[in-house]
C-alpha cells in the first residue's frame, strides 16, 4: 500500500510531483493545531515546515504516523522526545541552507557593527550631515577587524559563518557539543567552555539549534558577561533569554544586539522595536534566498521516501528511534 503524505507547508510544485510518485499526497498549507489534530491520524507520513507545531496533543492522535520530514534546519517545533517514544522518525534538512543563513549572519554583524541599517535612516530622512556627529563618536561604530569573536554552535552554519569571518581578520572562538579537531585546523578557531568564550569574545555569534539543553542557553547570569559587547543570533529565538536581552539594551550594558529569530514568532511588536541603534531585527528570512530554498523540498521528500523504503537517511534527528520501531518496520514501498 502507498503511504498517505499531508504536505502542511506550501512546497515547490516539482518536489510535490516527485512525492506523488510514490505516495498518495494531500497537502494542507498550515494548519492550526486543532485543524492538525482532526486530520493527523490519516496520514503515514508528514513534511511540515517550522511554522507548524507537533505538539504531544498532536502526536496524541497520530495513530499512523511513522515520519515527521522537516522542511527545515530546525527540527525544535517537533516534541521529538514523544515522536521518539512512539517510534516516529524526525529527519531534517541539513546542510542546504548553511551558506546563505551563514552569509546572512556576518551580514547581520556588518550591520549591526558599522549601523548601515541606520544610516539609511538618516539619508531617507534628509540628514545627512547627522553622520558627521555619530562618526565623532558619541555612540560609536566599530569595525569587525582585529575582533574575538565567539561562534556557539560549530555545525553546518557555525562553520560556513567561521570561513566567511577568516578573511576579516578576527580571531575565532567557538563551543559546541564536541570539540571538533578538522576545525581547529582548518579554521585556526581555538575551542573554549562556554562561559570562557563569552568572556573572551568581543561578538558572539549563535548558531546553535534550539533543544531542551539548548533553551534559554544565554540566560540571565550569562547576558551580565556580554556587557559592552556584541551579540547575533540566527539560531532560534529562545536560545536567549529575550527579556534578559531586552533589559541589557535599555541599560545600554550589551552594546548591540542582532537576530533573525525570536521567542514567539510572527512578531508584530517587541521593545526591543524602540532601539533602532543597537539592534538589527529581521523577520526569520535567514534562509530565503532563491538558491538556498532550491532543493530543500527535494530533501524533505527523499529523506521521507528513504524511511519508508528502509534506509536510514543521514539528516535522521532521533536515531535511538531505530531501537524502539526498527527501520524494517516501517517500510512500505
Ligand atoms: N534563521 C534561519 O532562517 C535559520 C536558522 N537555522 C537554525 O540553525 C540551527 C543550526 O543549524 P545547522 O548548523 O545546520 O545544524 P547542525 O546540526 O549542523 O549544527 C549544530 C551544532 O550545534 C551543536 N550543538 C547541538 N546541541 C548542542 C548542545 N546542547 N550544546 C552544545 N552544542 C550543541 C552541534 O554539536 C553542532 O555542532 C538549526 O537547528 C536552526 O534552528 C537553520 C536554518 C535557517
Ligand atoms: O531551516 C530552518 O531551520 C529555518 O529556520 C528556515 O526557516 P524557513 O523554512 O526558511 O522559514
Amino acid at each position: 500500500m502507498r503511504p498517505k503524505v499531508g504536505v502542511l507547508l506550501k512546497m515547490k510544485r516539482e518536489a510535490l510531483e516527485e512525492l506523488e510518485k510514490y505516495a498518495e499526497v494531500e497537502v494542507i498549507p498550515y494548519p492550526s493545531e486543532e485543524e492538525l489534530k482532526n486530520k493527523i491520524h490519516e496520514f503515514d507520513g508528514i513534511i511540515v515546515s517550522p511554522v507548524t507545531k507537533i505538539t504531544k496533543d498532536v502526536l496524541e492522535k497520530a495513530e499512523r504516523l511513522k515520519v515527521i520530514s522537516c522542511h527545515s534546519a530546525g527540527y525544535d517545533h517537533i516534541d521529538v522526545e514523544e515522536a521518539t517514544r512512539k517510534g516516529i522518525y524526525v529527519t531534517k534538512v541539513s546542510g542546504l541552507l548553511s551558506e546563505a543563513v551563514a552569509e546572512f549572519a556576518v551580514g547581520l554583524l556588518i550591520n549591526l557593527m558599522r549601523k548601515i541599517h541606520y544610516a539609511d535612516k538618516l539619508i531617507r530622512r534628509g540628514e545627512w550631515e547627522s553622520h558627521v556627529k555619530i562618526w565623532t563618536g558619541f555612540k560609536g561604530i566599530e569595525s569587525l577587524y582585529g575582533k574575538k569573536v565567539g561562534i556557539l554552535g560549530m555545525g553546518a552554519i557555525g562553520k560556513a559563518i567561521a570561513r566567511r569571518l577568516i578573511p576579516f581578520g578576527v580571531e575565532l572562538y567557538y563551543w559546541s557539543r564536541h570539540r571538533k579537531v578538522d576545525v581547529e585546523s582548518e579554521l585556526h578557531a581555538t575551542y573554549m567552555d562556554i562561559d570562557e568564550l563569552l568572556e573572551k569574545s568581543d561578538i558572539v555569534i549563535l548558531a546553535l539549534p534550539l533543544t531542551k539543553d539548548t533553551y534559554h542557553i544565554i540566560n540571565e547570569e550569562r547576558v551580565k558577561k556580554l556587557e559592552g559587547k556584541y551579540l547575533v543570533n540566527i539560531g532560534r529565538g529562545a536560545l536567549v533569554d529575550e527579556r534578559a536581552i531586552t533589559e541589557a539594551i535599555k541599560q545600554g550594558k550589551l552594546k548591540g544586539y542582532a537576530t533573525d529569530v525570536f521567542e514567539n514568532e510572527p512578531v508584530r511588536e517587541h521593545e526591543l522595536f524602540k532601539y533602532e541603534w543597537e539592534t538589527v531585527l529581521t523577520p526569520h528570512y535567514a534562509g530565503l534566498a532563491v538558491e538556498a530554498q532550491e532543493d530543500v523540498g527535494f530533501r524533505a521528500v527523499e529523506n521521507l521516501i528513504s524511511i519508508f523504503r528502509g534506509i536510514v537517511p543521514e539528516d535522521l534527528v532521533n536515531k535511538e528511534v531505530l531501537k524502539i520501531r526498527p527501520i524494517e518496520s516501517v517500510k512500505m514501498l
